[in-house]
């Protein structure tokens, strides 16, 4: 897929999973790679069927889910195994990280004797091995005074401590993949990113590959090599995280971007341009014309009535739902994507973002863009991917123009 997947196999290989739940075809044929020791990020709007994958990869799809298309873990199909295949995979070879640390931790157990319990579960080691292991474990993932805090209760930890010491149950017995759905979520600022840290760190020094699940584009910026987009269950572009999030390669990218908050694009993601758009009454670049966007007449402003209006063959101007910046700067607008993804159960025909797309065409509507090879690593979905304006950004921001009026 990458150059670094020619060069080196993967140890997770995603080949056109499908999942249903119930009437529900959630995730819609993805494929995506994860190399061994790197970090993959799995990003995308609530509802893209990131979660989905990644319980379909862990065997942990809902009660009744059907599963197709192949799940390879260094080579061996797992996808739609049964509970005895995964028994023998679970903490060995694949590990989970939860955004609920109590989801996975028992809260009567110390949880220096629950890390030991996972070391015994995999490996006949005397007690006080396992115990020895799981300080150290402990202490990896920077949890001061290992040895005393291994006899506390869950609740006796910090919220960034338990998540700690989840990370060092995943990572005790070696796996060669941990799959991370949404591990600092639930945590403030600060605390997430040291806790990050701790899961870089430790990671790195046993050499698992990390499947991140996040809809945290910095984030994942910041900690992925690889990045792959889903929208509406299927898979929009992948490539290197870095230069999908500062030259976005389709117009959905270029949306989840555009709608960082200030600061946060060009810093976080080299994004040229960033947020620093459109002001308050400018108009969104429009070389198609049309109401600017908060103009009355702009069609759709903040609803999902917005994404099925019929937005022409050009860069044009797209009315953004926006909401007034936080902080110093409140003289510009945080804008989004216009509308909403699709109902999982009635997805359109074609491209499932173009009643979003601000360059979407007759043949976006009737013709769902396969996942094509874009050069450097990058594979991407749509149909006008080579027609993107630079920045990309500027589809939804608009060219980059000096400091507007203040909000009145
Ligand atoms: N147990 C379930 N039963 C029915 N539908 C489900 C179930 N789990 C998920 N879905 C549906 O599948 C789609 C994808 O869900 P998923 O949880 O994978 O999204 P996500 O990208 O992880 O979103 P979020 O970031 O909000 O967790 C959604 O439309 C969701 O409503």
């Amino acid at each position: 897929m990458t150059t670094v997947h020619e060069t080196m196999p993967p140890v997770l290989s995603v080949r056109d999973l499908r999942v249903t739940v119930g009437a529900v075809p959630a995730v819609r044929g993805v494929s995506f790679d994860v190399p061994a020791g790197q970090v993959t990020a799995l990003v995308g709007e609530s509802g893209a069927g990131k979660s989905l994958t990644a319980r379909a990869v862990l065997g942990l799809a809902p009660h009744g889910a059907r599963i197709l298309g192949s799940v390879r873990l260094d080579g061996e199909e797992i996808a739609g195994a049964g509970p005895a295949v995964y028994r023998r995979l679970w903490g060995r070879r694949v590990a989970y990280v939860p955004q609920d640390a109590l989801a996975v931790l028992s809260p009567v157990h110390p949880v220096g004797d629950q890390l030991a319990a996972a070391v015994r579960s995999v490996a006949r080691v005397p007690r006080a091995e396992a115990r020895a292991r799981a300080v150290a474990a402990l202490d990896a993932v920077g949890i001061a005074d290992a040895a005393r805090r291994a006899r506390a209760l869950p609740h006796e930890f910090s919220g960034g401590m338990r998540q700690r010491a989840v990370i060092a149950m995943a990572l005790i017995n070696g796996p060669r993949l941990i799959v991370a759905d949404e591990p600092t979520t639930a945590l403030d600022p600060r605390v997430r990113e040291h806790v990050l840290d701790a899961l870089t760190r430790s990671r790195e020094a046993t050499g698992a590959a990390l499947l991140l699940i996040t809809h945290d584009l910095p984030l994942a910026t910041a900690h992925a090599d690889h990045a792959v987009v889903l929208y509406a269950g299927r898979v929009t572009e992948t490539g290197p995280a870095h230069q999908i999030f500062a030259t976005p390669g389709s117009p959905y990218t270029a949306g989840l971007v555009a709608s960082l908050p200030p600061g946060w694009g060009a810093g976080a993601t080299g994004v040229e341009g960033g947020f620093d758009g459109p002001t308050p009454g400018a108009s969104a670049s429009a070389p198609a014309g049309g109401p600017a966007r908060g103009e009355p007449g702009a069609p759709g402003m903040g609803g999902a009535a917005a994404g099925a209006a019929d937005v022409g063959a050009g860069p044009a101007s797209v009315p953004l739902p926006r909401v007034p910046a936080a902080g110093p700067r409140r003289d510009r607008w945080l804008p989004a994507i216009a509308g909403a993804p699709p109902c999982p159960f009635e997805v359109p025909a074609g491209c499932a973002f173009a009643s979003r797309c601000p360059m979407a065409v007759g043949l976006c509507r009737e013709v769902e863009p396969p996942l094509e090879d874009a050069g450097s690593g990058r594979l991407v979905a749509c149909h006008r991917g080579s027609e993107l304006p630079v920045p990309a950004t500027t589809l939804f921001l608009g060219p980059p123009q000096p400091p507007g009026e203040p909000l009145s």
